[in-house]
């Protein structure tokens, strides 16, 4: 992820420099000032006369470098949040299927949401902010080197001690920051477990139940938020003391210079006014490093999500499904039970075949299911397809043969058209056979917009049976080579199912494999196949 940073550094760049212009000028302008009192001072009307119209011009000129400066430190903000959130995403979509599924997906809601916003508070404002306050610092120590060098040592003395604090304080820091983000994945997939089982919630008078739990998980994370507070003002409480202690040292030596005669009144106010400079950027820049340096053990908790276990490399290429789906003694068992789902699994899938997949619950249909569409791998046997076994063959080249119509339906917030190609090109006489294969046809022509009708909120805008037989459609349309179907008629009237279940099975150039429940006896002798999944087939 922080590879991905460096990508944002000319952005960072560009907005230091506008804002390193900004801050020479103002030093530059200051200086001048001072110089003009020293002349006053000094009765020189004419010097004053010169110089006050370039300082003024100068001077109107900070106006619009501020407003760059703030627009250009949050252009940067933006596009880094943007391109972080943008890497976490697409690498999510790398990660295995299976392991996906085994995780609670709340921990990738929580990293999304609470450590990145984390990450924004604490490294991407912080690196603008230390960098831009270092360039602050910097300006301060020329404007007072303008009166006396020595002044410089005195700067170095104290960012070395503002390092150190930082650097030592660090690690208790870096802990809270992991500690609580763990609390807000578990938090997060407790909400989202709640907010999913909102009904049942409502339907057995949980509520109070819940509140209870919600209150106890959220007091703790406030608990942590209030530890990790009061630790760092402890920490920063230190940090100006010690800093305040070392500028009013400084400020007695400039006193005692102007007393000798050694610095001008301009040049002790130069000095007090640079100081400032220098001790606004301090302050920040202290209390942001501990929590910048803390991002380093978020960013390893954030990256931890995305890493494949499964590092099995996939060797063979597969275009085209031509011959054959094969079983050979196939066990399987879930990684996390030693019960043995499926044993001594023997069975053929032939090319454009039609097999209906039956059995008890809990007898294993969805787990063959699951093994054919390569969620996971026998844990004995061999899946081969077209002679190659399925554990070698590239995921996305055999996904891309593949079409699923399964009981959970996603449906995008876009047109029925985009929700039906997938944002795919198809020709419109495609789109209408698929359309009338899986009798979307009344639906599509009551819609008030057509195909261009927008379906909102994941098909809260559409009935359930509508939500199926649109699936059912985007599957046909995709024209893959195999379709696995999981409860597909679930939501549909009988005779809706028994229409559509027959056009699937009419097709020619297309492997059925239908694991259900519901079945039709006279739809039943148009499979090739009848499978009774039992642990094992018959
Ligand atoms: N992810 C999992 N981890 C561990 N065990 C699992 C997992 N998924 C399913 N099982 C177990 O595997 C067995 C077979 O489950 P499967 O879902 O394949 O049955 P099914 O025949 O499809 O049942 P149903 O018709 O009720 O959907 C069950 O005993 C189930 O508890």
């Amino acid at each position: 992820m922080l590879k991905r940073l460096y990508k944002m550094i000319p952005w960072l760049v560009l907005a230091l420099i506008i804002s390193a212009i900004s801050a020479t000028f103002d030093g530059w302008v200051n200086i001048k000032i001072m110089g003009i009192l020293d002349d006053a001072l000094a009765g020189n009307i004419t010097m004053i006369k010169s110089k006050s119209v370039t300082v003024l011009l100068f001077a109107a000129l900070l106006v619009p470098l501020g407003i760059l400066v703030a627009m250009s430190n949050n252009y940067f903000k933006k596009k880094t949040n943007l391109l972080l959130k943008k890497y976490y995403l697409s690498k999510t979509f790398q990660k295995d299927i299976a392991e996906f599924h085994k995780e609670n997906n709340g921990k990738y809601i929580s990293a999304l949401t609470n450590d990145y916003s984390t990450l924004e508070a604490n490294l991407i404002t912080g690196i603008y902010s230390v960098s831009n306050g270092i360039i602050n610092f910097l300006v301060g120590i020329w404007v007072i080197s303008s009166v006396d060098i020595r002044m410089l040592l005195v700067g170095l003395i104290i960012i070395g001690i503002n390092l150190i604090v930082s650097i030592v304080t660090a690690k208790p820091i870096q802990k809270a920051y992991k500690e609580r983000s763990d609390m807000f994945s578990e938090y997060t997939s407790y909400i989202k477990e709640v907010l999913s089982a909102f009904h049942i919630v409502k339907n057995y008078n949980l509520k109070e139940k819940v509140t209870k739990d919600y209150y106890e998980k959220s007091e703790s994370i406030q608990q942590k938020g209030f530890f990790i507070e009061r630790m760092l003002s402890f920490i920063n409480s230190f940090q100006n003391f010690l800093m305040q202690g070392s500028f009013y040292g400084v400020l007695c030596i400039i006193g005692y210079f102007t007393l000798i005669g050694k610095i001008t009144p301009g040049g002790l106010l130069l000095v007090v006014t640079g100081i400032e400079r220098m001790a606004w950027p301090l302050f920040e820049v202290s209390e942001i490093f501990p929590k910048l340096f803390s991002s380093k053990d978020l960013i390893q908790k954030i990256e931890k999500t995305l890493e494949n276990e499964n590092t099995y490399e996939e060797t063979v290429d597969i275009r085209s499904f031509n011959d054959k789906i094969e079983f050979k003694d196939v066990e399987f068992h879930y990684e996390n039970n030693e019960q043995i789902i499926l044993s001594d699994i023997n069975l053929t899938f032939k090319k454009n075949g039609k097999y209906l997949i039956v059995g008890p619950s809990g007898g294993g249909k969805s787990t063959l299911l699951k093994l054919l569409r390569k969620y996971f791998n026998p844990t004995k046997g061999q899946i081969t397809i077209d002679g190659h076994d399925l554990k070698d063959i590239k995921k996305e080249q055999y996904f891309s043969l593949v079409a699923n119509i399964e009981q959970q339906v996603f449906i995008f917030e876009d047109t029925v058209k985009n929700n039906l190609t997938l944002y795919k090109e198809y020709t419109d006489e495609d789109i209408n056979e698929a359309i009338d294969a899986s009798g979307l046809r009344e639906f599509v022509n009551n819609l008030p917009e057509g195909l261009d009708t927008v379906i909102y909120d994941n098909g809260k805008n559409i009935s359930g049976g509508e939500r199926s037989r649109l699936v059912i459609a985007r599957a046909l349309l995709s024209k893959a080579s195999i379709l696995f179907m999981d409860e597909a008629f679930a939501s549909l009237d009988m005779e809706r199912a028994r229409e559509i279940e027959k056009t699937i099975l009419a097709l020619k150039n297309i492997t059925v494999i239908n694991v259900s429940h519901v079945i039709f006896r006279n739809t039943r002798d148009l499979y090739d196949r009848v499978l009774t999944v039992k642990k094992n087939i018959s």
